[in-house]
């Protein structure tokens, strides 16, 4: 039996606008992604969990890889099941945040990760993996996707200054709340468990091995992470074991935990930088000229900044580390974009002479 919207995993996410959106398809189930796999689409709809298929529409209009569902994604299905067993999937509901990457392969396409996180759990572990300038990335990608970032500061255990290495970080993420937690207490997965309200998705990104996944056990009160899998028939009538990647917290909030948002670590284009960098940037309205290239230029704000100390060399150093990456990245844009064209102008002139051929 199939159930409509209001029930949907007790609406599994959903938010105002969405519930909106959705009810503009009566005819349609309203359903979440859960996972992925070559064209197949884990979706759960009402309490059930099926398998789904892009409609023909879809998959002729999409440009891009945005424009095929994501694990997260809420959307509509015509009826539960077609002939070959499959439902299919006609509209995604619009994004409210969505972490994608470069494609690894360097094409001019960003490679969708997840949708609709509401929360990203930066996680950095207060021994090895601490590093300032990493984290500086994971906060200018999270602030990029839309997910609001709080910093999870993990294996306090494994640590002697703690006090000094929160401060640190207290400078680096601005206005980010930052959790300690340690394996050896409730309290930093209590306080976690606490910022997430019910309805709400979140993520986790960091480093392997920093307690990503032990984090993820104590929110879903040690239910066991890797043995959930959902086995289904495929098209072939072979069953796959699917991972699942979308899990129900006990207090009603959603995680998601694909391969995927664990590797994460480029981002689309410089707003996430800025964001995270608010505080380099108040200072280049006070430079003596507009065009500061802020190198040598007499009467330079960072310049005077990094004098004075209030602004560290490292911190600058990381902000234009990423810029240049970020700028590297809209060259090659361009340069991709332009190259098309050309081509595309070469291939007609062939044309245009083929026809004059007789
Ligand atoms: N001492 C200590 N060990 C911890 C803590 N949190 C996690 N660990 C251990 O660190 C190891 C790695 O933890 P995971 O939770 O698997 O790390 P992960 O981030 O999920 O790693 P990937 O799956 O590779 O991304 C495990 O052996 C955990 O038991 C902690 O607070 N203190
Ligand atoms: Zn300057």
């Amino acid at each position: 039996m199939m159930t409509k919207p209001e029930s949907l995993w007790n609406n599994a996410g959903m938010d105002e606008l969405r519930r909106n959106e959705a009810a503009g398809y009566p005819d349609h189930y309203l359903a979440r992604v859960i996972s992925q796999d070559k064209g197949f689409y884990h979706v759960v709809c009402g309490n059930e969990e099926i398998v789904a298929e892009i409609s023909g529409k879809i998959r002729f209009q999409a440009r891009q890889s945005t424009d095929y569902p994501a694990v997260g994604d809420f959307v509509m299905l015509d009826r539960p099941c077609d002939s070959s067993g499959h439902a299919i999937i006609h509209h995604i509901l619009s994004r409210r945040s969505l972490f994608s990457r470069k494609s690894a392969g360097g094409q001019n396409d960003a490679q969708v990760v997840a949708a609709n996180i509401d929360m990203v759990l930066i996680c950095m572990s207060l021994n090895e993996d601490f590093n300032l300038r990493r984290l500086e990335r994971y906060l200018a990608l999270a602030w990029e996707s839309g997910a609001n970032p709080v910093v999870v500061l993990t294996k306090a255990d494994l640590c002697e200054d703690v006090a000094r290495k929160v401060l640190a970080v207290n400078h680096v993420a601005l206005g980010v709340d930052v959790i300690v937690t340690s394996a050896m207490h409730e309290d930093g997965f209590a306080s976690i468990a606490a910022r997430i309200k019910p309805g709400d998705t979140i993520a986790l990104i960091g480093s392997s091995g920093v307690g990503k996944s032990t984090l993820v056990n104590r929110l879903l009160y040690d239910e066991r992470l890797a043995t959930k899998a959902i086995r289904e028939k495929d098209g072939r009538g072979r069953h796959t074991t699917t991972r699942r990647e979308l899990f129900r917290l006990p207090n009603g909030g959603f995680v998601i935990d694909t391969p995927g948002m664990r590797e994460i670590g480029m981002w689309e284009s410089t707003e996430g930088v800025n964001k995270t960098f608010s505080d380099v940037e108040t200072f280049f309205g006070n430079c003596r000229f507009s065009d500061c290239t802020h190198t040598s230029e007499p009467g330079c704000a960072i310049h005077e900044a990094l004098e004075q100390g209030a602004l560290s060399h490292k911190r600058w150093a990381s902000y234009r580390q990423l810029m240049a990456e970020t700028s590297y990245q809209d060259d090659k844009d361009t340069y991709l974009a332009e190259k098309t064209k050309k081509f595309k102008q070469i291939a007609k002139l062939n044309r245009q002479e083929k026809k004059k051929k007789p």
